[in-house]
């Protein structure tokens, strides 16, 4: 054995080879933490002080190669100075610099996954030879960064500046056969060849057939483009890559400025210019962002993880409510294999969930992501009925008719009597209090909230709710089938609105009071776009349809009477009394003319302004910072009562709900952590500027607390 640490072990193979091998004890994948860091410095000063080695093969003991950098290292990474952060970036490039320089061919056999910091070791190597089930990328821009072992600079000399910024920019994760094509690798094999290929290559290379250094030099040198090639590469690739990662995601353009600064230095020159900009990018409150997300969705994942035990298995699902999210339901839970009676009782709802379906499932095959077997497959999955025939089997019901209470204590009520007495049944409710649609119930331990959100199969989130009697099984049970549907469910407890609708209808009170004051609903809408919303406040009422906004709103004043009650007439009444619906009916806000695709598209519509004039109570000058903190405050207010309240356990899960859940803008990482960016007692100070506007605006006792104490929601 030449060395042998945690991570990573060199022992000799046959006649002066030896074999690299990644293998972190005790975890079940590979990453770049210190650790592996460590292990691979003094890895490559073992292999250099030993003459006898004449080649190098880079193995796994893994199922994957190497995932990437330990993500949960970096948040105490980032917190260094700069300088700091930059000498110790410098110090882990000069580990791969070592690596790529040793004085013999060396030869990376990609068994499984190399992402980040893994593909940028696979690039110091001099061949690579990767297995057709393993996928190499640089997803580091996911993240608000870009590459910083020698990404920006190994790659773009490999394969090329436009492929090199088409897969720095877009982070996607490549499959053999792509990455053969533009040579990022030198070969592709079946998996149980690779160690033979990777054996036979450094051979070749050892024995003088294949000249090693010659196809190493070129990361070693500046890119081969003129002056005139490399601003037509540059130049357009950042105003294209601009153009898709919008003005809030930085670090793709970042990425191929980058380049474009190194692109005239050989390697280790272009390695400081890469360090540079990588410790600028990972100071950006995007990047902390993005980083927390990441960090929060693990939690989320080990949280849903650790119902596993008490998850009864559902074999057979049903539905009950053929309409929009009925049929979304019913789609999803096929497609992903879990077979469900779809129950309404008009036929013609049934034949609109059937249809939805089949034109969902009728796109992914168009899209190539589905054979034609296995949307027959899934359509036979859906079983439509009128009758409660087959419910006798099921294992969970979820319901998803009327927002009406009268009507879903009947219904529920009644399919209680037609299933087993351990089947789970859920609600789809958006705003009623699960403890009271329990009541109408014989085993109300079996019941529990099961939320999605429209359209069902795009949206991530579930919102699992824990009434008063709500057993541990229906909750655990739940969470396993929407995990097996492919969405990323949170456990809330109950109240009007759970979490996500508890903190948007705020929000809405928010917009509601800038039209008041006189603010064009369209600027509100780009300002709220502008700070990164899907969409705004107004184009997402007429989405979610204004009779199901105007409906919510009353019932979420029921429910937080002291400061969602409000008698003034609203932007929202008026074109409710006005039968502007939204889109469901071509009329809302906006107005909607279906484009040629057969897509609804918005246009303004005077009539809209008529109608609304009368309901600005004053004018008031509002700047767009205004408009941001009059529907942002109360949105973020209502989060913290949520935390407060014990709607939500963790900060991590309030934000992932609402990014999930609601689209709130990834980069600003959810309310609470908006809040931590802007600072607690910054915050509060900034909520009391806006205090005559309501108790919406008030902030509670706690967070003055907080923000006294200096305390933050994360770390
Ligand atoms: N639309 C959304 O954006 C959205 C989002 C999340 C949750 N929800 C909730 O989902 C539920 C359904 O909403 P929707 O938008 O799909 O409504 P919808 O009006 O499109 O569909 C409701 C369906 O239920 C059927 N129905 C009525 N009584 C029934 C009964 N006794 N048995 C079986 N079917 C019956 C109706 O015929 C209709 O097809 C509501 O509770 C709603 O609050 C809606």
């Amino acid at each position: 054995m030449i060395y042998e640490g945690k991570a990573i072990t060199v022992k000799a193979l046959e006649s002066g080879i030896v074999e690299l091998n990644f293998d972190l004890k005790g975890e079940s994948v590979n990453k770049f933490n210190r650790l592996t860091l460590n292990d691979l410095r003094q890895a490559v000063d073992a292999i250099k002080a030993d003459a006898s080695v004449k080649g190098v093969i880079v193995t796994s003991g893994k199922d994957v190669f190497i995932v990437g950098a330990d993500i949960t290292e970096f948040v105490d990474n980032f917190k260094m100075a700069d300088e700091e952060l930059v000498a110790g970036n410098l110090e882990a490039n000069k580990i791969f610099s070592d690596f790529e320089d040793l004085g013999v061919p060396t030869v990376a056999a990609i068994n499984g996954i190399a992402l980040g910091g893994g593909f940028e070791m696979c690039m110091a190597a001099d061949y690579r030879v990767m297995s057709t089930a393993a996928k190499v990328g640089l997803p580091e821009v996911k993240l608000g960064i870009y590459p910083g072992f020698g990404g920006t600079v190994r790659l773009p000399r490999l394969i090329g500046v436009d492929n090199a910024v088409e897969w720095i920019a877009s982070g996607k994760e490549n499959r053999a056969e792509d990455a053969l094509k533009v040579h990022a690798v030198d070969a592709v094999v079946a998996p149980d060849k690779l160690q033979a290929a990777a054996l036979d290559l450094v051979k070749r290379a050892i024995s003088g057939e294949l000249d090693y250094k010659a196809k190493r030099q070129p990361k070693l040198d500046k890119l081969k483009l003129n002056a005139i090639e490399q601003m037509m590469a540059f130049e357009t690739s950042k105003a294209f890559v601009a153009g898709q990662a919008g003005p809030n995601y930085p670090a793709p353009v970042e990425a191929i400025k980058t380049i474009q600064k190194a692109a005239n230095f050989g390697r280790d020159k272009a390695i400081e210019v890469e360090a540079a900009g990588f410790v600028k990018l990972a100071k950006t409150s995007v990047a902390q962002s993005l980083v927390g997300l990441f960090l929060s969705d693990q939690e989320l994942k080990k949280k849903a993880k650790a119902y596993d035990k008490q998850a009864r298995d559902v074999k057979l699902a049903a539905v009950l409510g053929a309409g929009i999210m009925g049929g979304g339901i019913a789609y999803q839970s096929a497609v992903k294999g879990t077979p469900i009676l779809m129950k309404d009782i008009r036929e013609e709802g049934i034949q609109m969930g059937l249809d939805e379906a089949s034109k969902l499932l009728g796109k992914r095959v168009e899209k190539g992501r589905l054979t034609a077997d296995k949307m027959a497959q899934a359509l036979n999955a859906i079983r439509p009925t009128m009758s409660y025939g087959d419910f006798g089997n099921v294992d969970i019901v979820v319901e998803a008719v009327v927002e009406n209470p009268k009507v879903k204590h009947a219904v529920l009520a009644e399919v209680e009597g037609h299933v087993r007495e351990d089947a789970i049944i859920a609600s789809n409710t958006s705003t009623i209090s699960i403890s009271f649609l329990a009541q109408a119930l014989k085993r109300p331990e079996n019941f529990c909230g099961m939320h999605f959100f429209n359209p069902v199969h795009m949206m991530p989130l579930v919102e699992v709710i824990r009434g008063e009697k709500t057993s541990e099984v229906a909750i655990a049970t739940t969470v396993a089938y929407a995990k097996k549907m492919g969405k990323s469910p949170v456990v809330v407890n109950d109240c009007p609105g759970f979490l996500v609708n508890r903190v948007l209808f705020p929000y809405f009170g928010g917009f509601a009071r800038a039209i008041a004051h006189g603010v064009d609903f369209v600027r509100a809408d780009k300002v709220m776009e502008k700070f990164g919303w899907p969409m705004g406040p107004a184009y997402l009422m007429d989405v979610v349809g204004m009779d199901t906004g105007h409906h919510g709103r009353d019932v979420m004043a029921e429910g937080f009477p002291d400061r969602m009650k409000d008698d003034t007439r609203t932007a929202v009444d008026v074109m409710y009394e006005a039968n502007r619906l939204g889109q469901k009916n071509g009329k809302g806000f906006y107005a909607y003319e279906m484009d040629k695709k057969g897509k609804p598209k918005k246009v303004v519509d005077a009539e809209a302004y008529e109608l609304l004039k009368p309901i600005v109570a004053e004018t008031r000058e509002l700047s767009d910072e205004d408009i941001i903190n009059y529907m942002m405050i109360p949105l973020c207010l209502e989060t913290v009562r949520c935390l407060e309240d014990g709607i939500v356990e963790t900060a991590a899960e309030a934000d992932m709900g609402l990014i999930y859940g609601i689209g709130f803008p990834p980069f600003r990482g959810g309310a609470l952590r908006y809040i931590d960016s802007i600072g607690v007692a910054e915050f509060v100070a900034m909520a009391d500027k806006y205090a005559d506007l309501g108790p919406l605006y008030h902030p509670t006792a706690k967070l003055r607390e907080m923000a006294a104490n200096g305390q933050r929601f994360y770390g």
